[in-house]
């Protein structure tokens, strides 16, 4: 039988990845992920992600390109990632998740990403510039006024 896929986004903005925290089930709470799900029957991935991403986190988002690989998750699943642009809408975490954050490519393990979900961020880490982002130059954090 052919895995059933999950598929996921690599949110790129401003320079940054977005994780997002699972709230749910037990055993994969707590951990950080590339938000998606599971293709149903007759989407293609780009149609599932597109929904998967509107249901999560209320935006309206437009898939890029596939990072290349396939990842193995649960018996009889796959990851598969699309890059994914926000096209409208700020992410909240509607469902699955309770927090989301935007990591910087130095950020990147900052948070505790599944176990198989790391070769996937590492991939997706490839297509975020690499350096001090604009705003950081000097090491000094920003101050608020
Ligand atoms: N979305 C997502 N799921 C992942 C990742 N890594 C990983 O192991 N998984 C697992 C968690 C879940 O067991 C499964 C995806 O299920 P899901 O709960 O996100 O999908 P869904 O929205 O279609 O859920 P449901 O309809 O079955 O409730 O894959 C990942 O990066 N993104």
């Amino acid at each position: 039988m052919t895995d059933r896929v999950v598929v996921a986004g690599a949110v790129f903005d401003e320079g940054r990845l977005l994780a997002a925290r699972r709230s749910a089930p037990p055993e994969l709470a707590g951990r950080w992920e590339l938000p998606g799900g599971k293709l149903e029957p007759g989407e293609t991935a780009e149609q599932a992600l597109v929904r998967e991403l509107r249901e999560e986190l209320g935006v309206e988002a437009e898939p890029g390109e596939r990072i290349p690989g396939e990842w193995p998750l649960a018996p009889g699943y796959v990851l598969q990632v699309w890059t994914v642009r926000i096209v409208s809408g700020e992410p909240r975490p509607l469902e699955d998740h309770d927090e989301l954050r935007w990591l910087f490519r130095h950020e990147l393990d900052t948070v505790d990403w599944l176990d198989q979900d790391r070769p996937a961020v590492a991939e997706a880490a490839c297509r975020l510039p690499v350096g001090t982002p604009p705003g950081l130059a000097g090491g000094a954090p920003p101050t608020r006024t």
